[in-house]
């Protein structure tokens, strides 16, 4: 707030050139989010992106909680939480096992979602027919129980990025100013 006091004294030094301040033009308003992040892995490399992910939620001071596995009445009980799913596909198209009873509980108990605000990080291999499969039943499961996706799904396949965390990366910062 010294730049308001210092005002008056800059204004004349400059000839009155400086253009008015409004009080609040030096605070940058946004809400912080409580997100839940549900992972499904089998080798790791999901987990890492959602590591990576909730440090960077939290440095933009938003909330991240980590749940693997994830159960489904948890995350109901958050309704005002937005889910970010972040999972990878294995078999041929499946969801991780450790994310399959989440996903089985949503498709057999199809609760009303409507409140609820969530995004997904899908990990994949595009080499096979069912590319990020495990991150679109998810998509779809969530969509058809009138959840709402903020932004679009981010795929990533990992055998053009190395690092999965940096493409993470380079979607969150993106993705963080439609939570905001
Ligand atoms: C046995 C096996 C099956 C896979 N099946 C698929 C698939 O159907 N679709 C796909 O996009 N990726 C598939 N993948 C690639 C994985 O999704 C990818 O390696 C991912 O990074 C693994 O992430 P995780 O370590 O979190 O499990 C498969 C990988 C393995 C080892």
């Amino acid at each position: 707030m010294l730049i308001h006091k210092l005002y008056p004294y800059l204004s004349t030094c400059f000839g009155g050139k400086i253009p008015a301040l409004h009080p609040f033009d030096n605070i940058r308003i946004h809400s912080m989010a409580k997100l839940n992040l549900v992972v499904g892995s089998m080798l790791g490399a999901s987990e890492y992106v959602a590591d990576h992910v909730a440090s960077l939620l939290e440095q933009a001071g938003h909330q991240a909680e980590i749940h693997n596995p994830a159960s489904l009445a948890r995350i109901l009980s958050e309704p005002q939480a937005i889910l970010l799913v972040i999972t990878s596909t294995h078999g041929a198209g499946d969801v991780p096992d450790n994310l399959q009873p989440f996903a089985r509980d949503l498709a057999d108990q199809r609760p009303d979602l409507n409140t609820l605000k969530y995004g997904v990080i899908a990990l994949g291999d595009r080499s096979y027919d069912t590319f990020c499969q495990g991150g679109k039943t998810l998509d779809r499961l969530l969509a058809e129980c009138g959840a709402a996706r903020i932004g679009d799904r981010l795929e990533i396949d990992v055998t053009q990025h190395e690092i999965p965390e940096d493409a993470a990366e380079a979607w969150i910062h993106d993705w963080m100013a439609l939570i905001a």
